[in-house]
């Protein structure tokens, strides 16, 4: 990526600022000990004039170099306080961007995140972020570096015009060599950090699917891969160093030049007796001090341009979609629904139609379904079916385009998020566990659990033993290997059983799992539904058995619903996909899911 160019234009130096905004009396105070710093520079060389007019006159030399050393030691402590002062100030806007960042992205949409590879995500926060530290005080930096450059020659002026002339030859060459050279060292600054953003993404994911890579013997392919986002990186920020050393040079024999040139034409002054001898020092240290300001205004621009460029890339995160806070439809006392009773479904599909994006097919199309408040609900169909959608749905990750869901009778829109989710507890298929220890994993959906309640859940899956047997118990880490991929399932579910949700939505392992974890799974379904409602996406014969209900999908549609033995007697696509499933169950119980029997049904 590259980001709309790399100059300082006022929208984006106002979008850096915004970050810096908050702490304006902080940077307040570091401009006016910026100040009174460049002040004690600029008044060093002339009081050193003082020391050397004062020679010869007895007596008189003792007040300016007291002034001088008072000079010195006042300087480093304005110094000293002004590094620190701005060092805190750029920790602090750096933790307000991440902190910022973390939070919309915890806050934000599920479409707006899985839209994105996860480690461009991650580097946003980690490496971007960074970026801001140094240009946090560049601003200040600049103006200091400015009024100290413009003191600087106007005090030059008052010694000597004539040698002021020449070293505005040399500055205005300065200037238009780092006019020239210095956008395009933010550019490539810019494509540098574009390339980590890129390099982080690929890496999350290689990393994510190493074991596929490492089956697939891809190592050194998908390295490669990555490898030439780092290379691609480093060439940009070699062709920023480059261009870099070249301004520095430049400058700093410019200026060397010049001092030859002003000790040459000062000294024929001087002998001339056009000029002081304690005039042409006080002028020659002014032109050695020209370089401080010359290099931090080099160094300030590089770094106000490289934090313009990430400061762009966090407001693009800020403008992702976030999830409301807050129900679309206010409750009135007319939408508080139906009373609740046993006989009203938990949930209910009206009519309902999802799609992803505005121009893509509908995903699901006029769905119609009740949950009943008590039993299992099995949902079953060929890959692509749609099944996921309609638990997306449930949880809220996904809004319908047309039509309605209603929970306890009242639609959705007149609940947050967060209540309706309080009322559902999920178990993943692909990532049920968080990373963390055991206890971490029970404990996230209610961190005020008891150990009792841990441990009553721990049994009903069939964890316990296992946990009494790890050295550290409940305080083992994910991590670690001890703990199989069937036990993380097991402690998903643990999880979800945890306080007796309403509905329990449990989208099961394609994967085949060990039989003391189908066992535990079908107990909980079982007790569960025997409660309360479970919603089940089925890959195992024994699943759609168990259930009471099972809805049939196809395309988008649920074509078919009732009980096993109905859907036996009535649907087509349900006998082939119990056939398949037999099929399944009696070879080698191996990685069957509803899907590839679902293809293996299509063959038939
Ligand atoms: N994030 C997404 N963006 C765009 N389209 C999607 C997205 N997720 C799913 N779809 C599409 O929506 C339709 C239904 O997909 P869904 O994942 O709900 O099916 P499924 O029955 O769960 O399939 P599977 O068993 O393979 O997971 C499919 O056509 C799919 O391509």
């Amino acid at each position: 990526m590259s980001a709309p160019g790399a100059d300082i234009s006022l929208p984006r130096l106002r979008l850096l600022v915004s970050f810096i905004r908050p702490h304006w009396r902080v940077m307040l105070l570091g401009l006016v000990l910026g100040l009174l710093g460049n002040a004690v520079g600029l008044a060093t060389p002339m009081v050193t004039k003082w020391v050397l007019d004062s020679l010869g006159a007895a007596g008189s030399m003792t007040e300016p170099i007291v002034a001088l050393v008072a000079l010195v030691i006042v300087g480093a402590g304005i110094t000293l306080w002004q590094w620190i002062l701005l060092g805190t100030l750029a920790e602090r806007v750096v933790l307000d961007a991440r902190t910022s960042i973390i939070r919309r992205y915890f806050a934000a949409r599920i479409a707006e995140l899985t839209g994105r590879p996860t480690g461009e995500l991650v580097t946003r926060v980690t490496s971007d972020t960074g970026l801001l530290h140094q240009a946090s005080g560049s601003i200040i930096g600049l103006i200091n570096s400015s009024l100290a450059l413009i003191g600087t020659l106007v005090l030059m002026g008052v010694l000597d015009l004539v040698l002021l002339g020449s070293t505005l030859v040399a500055v205005i060459i300065v200037g238009i060599i780092m006019a020239v050279l210095m956008p395009s060292i933010a550019k490539a600054q810019e494509a540098a950090q574009a390339s980590v953003g890129r390099l982080g993404g690929a890496l999350e994911g290689a990393l994510r699917a190493i074991r596929t890579v490492k089956a697939s013997r891809a190592e050194a392919r998908q390295g490669d891969r990555i490898i030439a986002d780092a290379r691609d990186s480093a060439a940009h920020s070699v062709r920023a160093a480059r261009r870099t050393a070249s301004v520095w040079t430049i400058t700093w024999t410019g200026i060397q030049l010049s001092i030859i040139a002003i000790l040459g034409i000062g000294a024929w002054r001087a002998e001339l007796g056009l000029l002081e001898l304690s005039s042409l020092i006080a002028f020659l240290l002014y032109a050695f001090q020209l370089m401080g300001p010359i290099s931090e205004l080099t160094q300030n621009v590089t770094a106000l341009q490289a934090g313009i460029a990430a400061a762009s890339r966090i407001r693009e995160i800020e403008a992702i979609d976030v999830e409301p806070r807050q129900p679309a439809t206010p409750t009135d006392t007319s939408a508080t629904g139906p009373a609740r009773t046993d006989d009203l479904p938990v949930l209910v599909f009206r009519n309902v139609t999802a799609r992803y994006a505005p121009d893509t097919p509908p995903a699901v199309r006029g769905i119609n379904l009740e949950i009943p408040r008590r039993g299992h609900t099995a949902i079953v169909g060929p890959s692509g079916a749609g099944k996921t959608t309609l638990f997306s749905l449930i949880l809220r990750f996904l809004e319908p385009r047309d039509g309605e869901l209603l929970l306890d009778g009242r639609p959705y829109s007149t609940y947050t998020h967060d209540e309706i989710r309080a009322r559902l507890a999920y178990v993943e298929q692909e990532t049920p566990v968080v990373p963390g220890t055991i206890r971490d994993n029970l404990l996230f959906t209610h961190p005020d659990a008891t150990d009792d309640e841990l441990r009553t859940v721990l049994t009903a899956v069939r964890l316990d033993e296992k946990i009494d047997s790890l050295d550290e118990g409940l305080d083992t880490s994910l991590s670690s290997s001890e703990v199989s991929g069937g036990q993380r399932q097991r402690i998903a579910l643990a999880r979800a059983i945890l306080r007796t949700p309403d509905v329990l939505l449990l989208d099961e392992a394609t994967a085949q799992v060990d039989g003391l974890t189908e066992a535990a799974l079908h107990d909980c379904i079982r007790q569960r539904a025997a409660t309360g409602a479970v919603v089940t996406i089925a890959h195992r014969l024994s699943t759609v058995l168990d259930a009471d209900s099972i809805a049939v999908m196809e395309d988008g549609r649920i074509r078919a619903q009732g009980t096993h033995s109905e859907l036996l007697a009535s649907d087509e696509l349900y006998r082939q996909l119990i056939e398949a499933l037999r099929i399944a169950d009696s070879r080698e119980p191996d990685q069957q899911s509803t899907d590839d029997l679902a293809m293996a049904a299509a063959r038939r």
